[in-house]
């Protein structure tokens, strides 16, 4: 049996929907699918979760964004009328988007979430209508029938263990299952959502629950290039990359798959295939566990902007008993996560997401910095960058550091932070964000031309 999923692009309007059936169709053993909310369909349009958020904060300001609210419906009116599916569809997705903002409305604990999930929901219900229509037997799961349960964490749901037994029973279902992506329940039954992107998340767990063959990632690309494709025109494709590799480079910036969806599919060996819904012949990007035969040691260049260095000096820190320790014990009592943290001798960096230290908060922690650490210097850089280069084989070959610093020197571009870190697989750069794409194109010329 193969986890089918398929990200906002593939399910953006009625056209997309009816390459969907086609896919989900054409092979008996695609049972069990997994959407997305509708995406953009070009370039310059909104996706549907965005709507739903802009219209939640429109009822938390007590000012109900009625222009918004119109063009949801719209979206699913459109994919109900062009598919001729019944009325009493639109009906559904309409009364469930209702019944979601009365929830905000009346201030409830998770609502935003609830409405936040209305995407995903409704276009489960049409796609599982369109396939009935079609003549093939097919149901609508939520997740909470389906058993995704999950644990409520300030960056989005984590799932609970449990839940992988609870899907394993969907196995005795015989016609094509649709479960909405994105979001799980409580098991005090309060819808939670995962992290932005998170039907990838969601179609993992499905796949490693009911064991499946293969999970099936359909996007809007013929695979994972080797970079980010908004930097160089038609990148190499990569047929194959192993989990570790995917994770560090979706964690780093290749937004294509989302770096949390890995684990559970790893954990459970699940082969995971990135595949294009609109070419779905092309072979896509195999993950496995195994080591694929290459000839070249680094295979993917990630990167991602609005990082933020934390730069602290003290003479003797190296000394000092629990000097890193203190540091970041302010951070996590001023509620800040960090994402890096080299250390030299007399001194560290924290890299942090830009968005973790608004200007309030940096005055409190630089403050307890000086105060409590005494500190010599405490420097805050904005506008950073990380590029990060990965690759299994990166660990045994002699001359990767030295190829990618010729790379940011013939590209004028001053390395402002470099971190092997503990991971055998990747090696990370800071830089300033000006420079972000001139780098990554002439590390691109190094390792792949
Ligand atoms: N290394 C990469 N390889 C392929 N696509 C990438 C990469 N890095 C970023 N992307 C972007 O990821 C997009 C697909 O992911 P996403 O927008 O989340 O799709 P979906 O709509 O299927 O959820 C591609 O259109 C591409 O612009
Ligand atoms: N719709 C949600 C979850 C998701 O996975 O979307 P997409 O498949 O478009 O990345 C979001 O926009 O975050």
């Amino acid at each position: 049996m193969k986890v089918v999923k398929f990200g906002g692009s593939s399910v953006a309007d009625a056209g997309q929907l009816q390459k969907v059936k086609n896919i989900v169709t054409s092979e008996d053993n695609r049972r069990v699918v997994v959407v997305s909310a509708p995406g953009k369909r070009y370039s310059g349009d909104q996706k549907v979760t965005d709507l739903l958020i802009k219209l939640g904060e429109s009822i938390q300001h007590d000012q109900v964004d009625h222009e918004v609210y119109k063009m949801i419906v719209d979206r699913f009116q459109s994919m109900v009328d062009e598919l001729n599916l019944p009325l009493n569809v639109l009906e559904e997705v309409r009364k469930r988007l209702e019944y979601s903002m009365e929830q905000v409305q009346k201030k409830e604990a998770k609502a935003i979430d609830s409405l936040k999930s209305c995407g995903e929901d409704g276009t489960a219900l049409i796609l599982s209508a369109y396939l009935r229509q079609e003549g093939y037997d097919s149901s609508y799961v939520n997740p909470k029938e389906a058993g995704i349960l999950v644990r409520d964490e300030p960056g989005g749901a984590l799932v609970l263990e449990e839940s992988f037994d609870q899907l394993y029973r969907l196995r005795e279902r015989r016609e094509i299952l649709v479960i909405p992506g994105f979001f799980g329940y409580t098991p005090e039954g309060t819808l939670v959502t995962f992290s932005r992107g998170g039907s990838d998340i969601t179609g993992s767990i499905v796949a490693a629950g009911l064991q499946a063959e293969l999970y099936e990632n359909f996007t809007d690309v013929d695979s994972v290039y080797c970079v980010n494709p908004m930097y160089v025109d038609r990148p190499k494709e990569l047929t194959s990359l192993t989990y570790r590799e995917m994770r560090e480079l979706s964690y780093a910036g290749f937004s294509v798959f989302h770096d949390e969806a890995l684990i559970p599919a790893f954990k459970a060996k699940i082969p995971v295939c990135i595949k294009n819904t609109n070419n779905p012949s092309a072979p896509g990007t195999m993950i496995t566990a195994d080591l694929p035969d290459r000839d070249s040691h680094v295979v993917g260049i990630a990167s991602d902007k609005g990082f933020l260095n934390l730069y602290v000096s003290k003479y003797l820190m190296n000394r000092e008993l629990g000097f890193g320790r203190k540091l970041l014990q302010i951070l996590e009592d001023e509620g800040v996560s960090f994402e890096h943290a080299p250390s030299g001798i007399d001194d560290m960096s924290v890299v942090l997401r830009d968005h973790q230290l608004p200007p309030e908060k940096e005055e409190v922690v630089v403050g307890r910095i000086k105060e409590e650490l005494k500190v010599d210097t405490v420097i805050i850089e904005r506008d950073m960058a990380m590029i990060m280069i990965v690759g299994e084989g990166m660990n045994q070959t002699i001359g990767i550091a030295s190829q990618a610093a010729c790379a940011f020197r013939e590209a004028d571009v001053n390395i402002e932070m470099i971190n092997q870190g503990s991971s055998e697989v990747s090696m990370m750069f800071g830089v300033k964000t000006e420079g972000l794409a001139d780098a990554v194109q002439s590390l691109y010329r190094t390792f792949f031309e």
